[in-house]
Order: C-alpha cells, then sequence, then structure tokens
C-alpha cells in the first residue's frame, strides 16, 4: 500500500532537462528524506509530488488515482484534504493572524471552527508559537514563519505532508522541535511525511534517504 507513487517522472524548462525519470514511493507512516544540493531541482521535485506542477512525461498517482488523469475539482479536494505542503516560500495570507492562518487548512477542509481554532492553538504550543498567535505575518521572523506553514500543513491531519527544508532558517533547538513533530505525527497519524533536506540529523528519523541528483533520485548506498 503506497499514499503516492511515482513513475519516469520528466520536467524540463525550456532546454534545461531538471528531472530525468523520478521512480519514487512513499507507504503510509513512513518518513522519506530527499537530499539535494541547491538547484538540482528539489522544488520542482516536490512541487510535482505535492500537484502543483505537472510533469512533462511520466505519472503521479496519490491515494491510487492518478493525479494526471482526475478532474480539476478532484484535484482540489486531494490538495484540500488528503496533502499538505509547506512550500519553501513560507506563504501565508498576510492579512490575518498566525491564529487565523494556522486554523485555516482546517477550516477551508470543512471542520467546525471551534475544532479547527483548538488544532491551531495545540500546534502552536508543539511549536512554540504560542505567544506569537495573535501576530501577521509580516511581524514573525523567518523562523517563526518556517514554522507557522509546517503548522498549517500538519493541523489538518494530511495523509501526505510534504515539507521543503523544514529546518532552514531554525536555530538547533527548534530544528530538533520540527523534526521530533513531524515523527510524532507520521506516526501518530500513520501518514507520509516527504521532506527535501540538506540536514544531516534528518537521517535520525527517516526510513529511507534519497539523493537528487544530475536529475535522478537516488536511493542511500547506506
Ligand atoms: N518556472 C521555471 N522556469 C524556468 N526555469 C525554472 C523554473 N523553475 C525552475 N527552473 C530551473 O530549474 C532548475 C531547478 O530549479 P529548482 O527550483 O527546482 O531547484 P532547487 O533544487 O529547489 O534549488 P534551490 O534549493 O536553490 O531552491 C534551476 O536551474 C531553475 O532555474
Amino acid at each position: 500500500m503506497t499514499v503516492l507513487v511515482t513513475t519516469g517522472v520528466y520536467k524540463s524548462f525550456g532546454n534545461h532537462e531538471v528531472l530525468k525519470g523520478i521512480d519514487f514511493r512513499v507507504a503510509p507512516g513512513e518518513f522519506a528524506a530527499i537530499f539535494a544540493p541547491s538547484g538540482s531541482g528539489k522544488t520542482t521535485l516536490l512541487n510535482i509530488l505535492a500537484t502543483v506542477l505537472k510533469p512533462d512525461k511520466g505519472d503521479v498517482r496519490i491515494n491510487g488515482k492518478s493525479v494526471l488523469k482526475i478532474s480539476e475539482n478532484e484535484l482540489n479536494a486531494l490538495r484540500r484534504d488528503y496533502i499538505g505542503y509547506a512550500h519553501q516560500s513560507c506563504k501565508m495570507v498576510n492579512s490575518l493572524t498566525l491564529a487565523d492562518n494556522l486554523a485555516l487548512p482546517l477550516l477551508i477542509k470543512g471542520a467546525p471552527k471551534s475544532e479547527s481554532v483548538r488544532a491551531a492553538n495545540e500546534i502552536a504550543g508543539k511549536l512554540g508559537l504560542t505567544s506569537r498567535l495573535g501576530k501577521y505575518p509580516f511581524q514573525l521572523s523567518f523562523g517563526e514563519r518556517k514554522r507557522a506553514v509546517i503548522a498549517m500543513a500538519l493541523c489538518k491531519k494530511p495523509r501526505l505532508a510534504i515539507i521543503d527544508e523544514p529546518t532552514a532558517n531554525l536555530d538547533d533547538s527548534n530544528g530538533r522541535v520540527v523534526l521530533e513533530l513531524l515523527d510524532e505525527f507520521r506516526k501518530g497519524n500513520d501518514a507520509a511525511v516527504v521532506v527535501a533536506t540538506h540536514d544531516e540529523r534528518v537521517r535520525e528519523y527517516a526510513d529511507r534517504v534519497y539523493f537528487l541528483h544530475e536529475g535522478g533520485l537516488h536511493a542511500d548506498a547506506e
């Protein structure tokens, strides 16, 4: 049983072939780490896994269905209910407080307001953001925004969480808090977690480690 499977995924921009036949899979409860040097196509790959970018060739199957063959409505439902994606750009809604940003994914999923607020408060507590809940995104540090977008990705309890550089912009101790939370999340929810990272500490948590190099995804030889 798998949450996500890609087969033979290719992606080019102009004549620059960035991904050259990516085969990847992740199962429920599994933590997969992709080590990727800057410019190797990490964001391109994560965007494809999260369904926000289409490959030129190959297939991406999520929850048993090819995301290239389902309707736009089904795709939106998949993104809303099944996938939590923390993109490296740390996008938040600038006109909403941190508390409202955190509650938003659950409200969009259709959860009652009380449940959304409770879940937002809970995850803010776990990530040391409680004192920042009333602040707007522009009032947050890079590290706080990083933790906020991870919280937004996880608070709706997706079956598939895709987190770009979970520990970037974080000090050692906050980085460790985030990695522990991701580990607890996948174990507690039988969810698949996929991260792209440069942080060697991620190896302690990952079931599978890959390298993205020259357009190919290679399993760790260790
Ligand atoms: N929309 C686009 N149009 C043209 N070229 C693009 C586009 N998106 C990415 N690229 C190119 O594809 C290559 C891989 O980009 P990508 O953003 O996936 O790299 P990355 O590994 O995430 O890098 P970084 O870690 O520095 O963000 C780069 O050479 C980039 O310039």
